[in-house]
């Protein structure tokens, strides 16, 4: 199995990511406050998803990477391959997305009262711990099916409208660097459009293990959510992710294809 795109899935998560953590830490004090654990994490998922697309691509289609420049994989193959890579890194993601979501949602007052409670978790490791002791190894993921439901065809979608956006390059040529930053841009706008009503369900199961609400299930959640609160709690953060989204993918993509590039 070849390994150089898992190594520059890699690289390119964890360059992607630090364009993208200001976004995901707005709510903090500092903006890139706590980064280590998201990048040594987020690398290692997206590591897995490039190597495990790239991997699905060569079983089904029969081409390696450098290949596919001149004989561009059809689009079906394309999905399938995404929709894999997107299954198959949940399983690296859940635990990582939970602790993000755990910390995340432990807002900080900037200046704590005195007196006031210390924060439940203390970091990554200490919440890792904590949620193992108090919710069982299973704890561990939560929300996972409803992650499992959101990034299987939402990756089909990511790496189609790479793809599509890339085809103005002629077969055989390299895409310009615009060319690769607006397709990875449009290919995290369109994906995490398509994802967000399920981003929201996902981060609410998630959080469900510490509050007293519990919910019977994904379809649960998505009732009494939309009950309680209509229809555009499933629209929530859909300005954000896509802000976020553009920036992280296009950097991502830029990376990925240039390391493959230059590794020949
Ligand atoms: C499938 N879904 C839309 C959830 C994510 C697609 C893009 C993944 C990327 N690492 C990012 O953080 O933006």
């Amino acid at each position: 199995m070849p390994v150089e795109e898992f190594v520059a899935g890699w690289i390119s998560g964890a360059l992607g990511l630090v364009l993208g953590h200001p976004f995901d830490t707005v709510k903090l004090l500092g903006f890139f406050k706590g980064m280590s654990f998201p990048i040594a994490s987020i690398a290692m998922v997206n590591s897995v998803l490039f190597g495990i697309y790239s991997n699905t691509l060569l079983a089904l289609t029969a081409t390696s990477h450098q290949e596919r420049r001149a004989q561009p994989p059809s689009y079906i193959h394309v999905f399938i391959a995404g929709c894999t890579g997107g299954f198959v890194q949940v399983y690296c993601l859940a635990p990582f997305d939970l602790i993000k979501v755990r910390l995340q949602n432990q807002t900080e007052p900037r200046a704590r009262p005195p007196g006031s409670p210390p924060p439940r978790y203390r970091g990554p490791v200490h919440c890792a711990v904590s949620i193992f002791q108090e919710e069982g190894p299973r704890g561990l993921f939560r929300g996972a099916w409803a992650l499992t439901l959101r990034d299987t065809p939402t990756m089909g979608i990511y790496f189609v409208t790479y793809e599509l956006c890339r085809q103005s390059t002629r077969d055989g040529q390299d895409p310009s660097p615009a060319t690769v930053l607006v397709a990875g841009g449009f290919a995290g706008i369109s994906s995490w459009a398509v994802a967000t009503p399920l981003d929201v369900i996902k981060s609410r199961l998630q959080m469900a293990g510490l509050k007293r609400r519990a919910y019977r299930g994904v379809l649960d959640c998505m009732v009494s959510s939309a009950r309680q609160e209509g229809l555009g709690v499933f629209f929530r953060g859909l300005t954000i992710n896509s802000a976020r989204a553009f920036p992280v993918n296009a950097v991502t993509f830029l990376s990925y294809e240039y390391l493959l590039r230059s590794w020949g």
